[in-house]
């Protein structure tokens, strides 16, 4: 207790000395029990309301390291870059101009799955969408380490102490950067913004946003810039998370560009402005983007338990693996070929690897379109070819080139929503032998302290309760819709039953 505050009072200070300021209407605490920052309201706070004032040279940055030309002369970029500046000024310990925010930091974010042990990620990730990523990330963490940190710090032309750059300092430097750094401008780029990083996040209900302030604006007059988020590559299907800057796009709802990136920025400075009014006693939240309970674990190591944002993925490879459990090999590669077909006239140069469930349990269209082709009967599939038209029954017609999201239902004949259940049944097999049932039971009985295994629990269940959905999509108002694309109907029953 007396050395989490004596933290805190030292970080307090060195806020002073970098002229960060923050209102008297809200307090920075210490839960005693984990050790977590929270930002508490003192009194009731409006919408409107300056909270804080960060100059932007406080911020630890490449640019603002001392190891900036170092870091500059090697070529190092992006988030490897922000690293070594990172793990750079926590070597020098008490002599970095950075120390009184350091020492507030945790060394590392253990909750961050990177930073699990390779067992403890096969046991609590299997199934889920962060499984297979997350073992890619260590491998190429550890790539990146060897080929980029290693001769940077054996090249330094100043000593460096490796035991400062190895490559569990790496690692660490990467967890708190994942979970805590933002993108500030075009000159500073991205990098750890102290106050700023204290907020804890809730999606879609944030108390606080942030603004650029520059006073090198044209008019020659203080103009501020509403923040966007940065394009969020997790949503956009790279569920690592790292966007072409190598930032891991934590915004915490800000991209604090400048259009001059020419400017040293040295005057300009960050707002935090509330959006919502907040009770005294309640905790102020900002947002780090819409995400879902993947992402968010991903990069910051916790899950919410009621994320709208929650999607699964069926991989390509799932269908075709149920495909082949049907159809000949050939038939499968044949289909899955007039789908590339369609789907690349379509939009040209774009693949699709693997399709999204939308939170209640959505198939994306193209999903619908394969099932729907690789069920189609040899006659209609022979007869298919250019009009790109396929016979539904009562002699009704459809183009699949006219299939959108809008009206995807059209292909939900009897088989189709079959094939649905069969890929759902597939994808769900990947979870391992303990039942959704058996997820929700540990859910119940686990202590939110026990963060892996509550956070990875919510994820399982998250997704399966997506899968569920799927489901219900699935069989939704079946009965009577009786369209005949689909292969030998009884075959096709059967091996559903089985
Ligand atoms: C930018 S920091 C926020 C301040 C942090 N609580 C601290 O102690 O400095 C982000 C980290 O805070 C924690 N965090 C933020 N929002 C959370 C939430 N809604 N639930 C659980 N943990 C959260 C996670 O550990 C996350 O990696």
């Amino acid at each position: 207790m007396a050395c989490s505050s004596r933290r805190m009072r030292a970080f307090r200070r060195w806020m002073k000395r970098q002229s960060i300021e923050y209102s008297e209407a809200i307090d920075l605490l210490i839960q005693q029990q984990d050790q977590q920052v929270w930002v508490k309201a003192l009194c009731d706070i409006h919408e409107g309301d300056l909270i804080a004032t960060i100059p932007k040279n406080s911020c630890l940055t490449v640019k603002s390291s001392g190891a900036c030309r170092l870091i500059e002369d090697f070529c190092l970029e992006g988030y490897i870059a922000l690293s070594v500046a990172l793990m750079y000024e926590k070597s020098l310990g008490q002599q970095s101009p950075w120390f009184g925010y350091l020492q507030l930091l945790p060394d590392r974010n253990p909750d961050v799955p990177l930073l699990w042990s390779v067992e403890e990620i096969d046991e609590l990730l299997v199934g889920t969408e962060l499984h297979k990523t997350v073992k890619e990330d260590k491998a190429l963490v550890y790539e990146d380490w060897k080929a980029c940190i290693v001769p940077f710090v054996e090249s330094a032309p100043i000593q460096l102490n490796p035991d400062d750059f190895d490559l569990d300092q790496y690692l660490a430097a990467k967890s708190l950067i994942s979970s805590r750094s933002f993108q500030i401008d075009d000159y500073y780029g991205f990098g750890m913004v102290p106050l700023a990083d204290l907020f804890n996040h809730k999606t879609d209900a944030e108390d606080v946003h942030f603004t650029s302030v520059s006073s090198h604006s044209e008019s020659d007059s203080d103009s501020s810039e509403n923040i966007e988020n940065p394009i969020d590559d997790y949503q956009n299907g790279d569920p690592s998370g790292q966007n072409q800057n190598g930032s891991t796009g934590n915004s915490l709802e800000g991209d604090f560009s400048s259009d001059d990136d020419t400017c040293s920025s040295t005057t300009e400075i960050l707002e935090m402005i509330m959006v919502r009014d907040v009770k005294a006693g309640d905790e102020v939240f900002n947002t780090y983007g819409s995400m879902g309970n993947a992402a968010l674990l991903h990069r910051y190591g916790f899950t919410e338990p009621d994320n709208p944002y929650n999607i699964v993925n069926i991989d390509l490879d799932l269908v075709l693996e149920w495909s082949s459990s049907i159809f000949s090999s050939r038939h499968t590669r044949s289909r899955l070929s007039l789908w590339k077909r369609l789907h690349h006239s379509e939009f040209p140069g774009q693949q699709i690897d693997y399709f999204e469930i939308s939170s209640d349990g959505e198939p994306e269209v193209e999903l619908l379109k394969l099932i729907f082709i690789i069920l189609l009967p040899e006659k209609a599939y022979n007869e298919f070819d250019k009009p790109k038209v396929a016979l539904l029954s009562n002699k009704k017609e459809i183009v699949l080139g006219e299939i959108t999201e809008t009206n995807k239902k059209l292909l939900l004949t009897e088989s189709v929503r079959g094939g649905l259940l069969s890929v759902a049944d597939i994808r769900e097999r990947c979870y391992g032998l303990r039942s959704m049932e058996d997820d929700i039971e540990a859910l119940k009985s686990c202590p939110v302290t026990n963060r892996k295994l509550y956070h990875s629990l919510v994820l399982r269940t998250n997704e399966r309760r997506i899968l569920e959905k799927l489901r219900a999509y699935a069989t939704a108002g079946s009965a009577g819709v009786r369209f005949v694309n689909g292969c030998n109907g009884s075959t096709l029953r059967k091996k559903l039953q089985r």
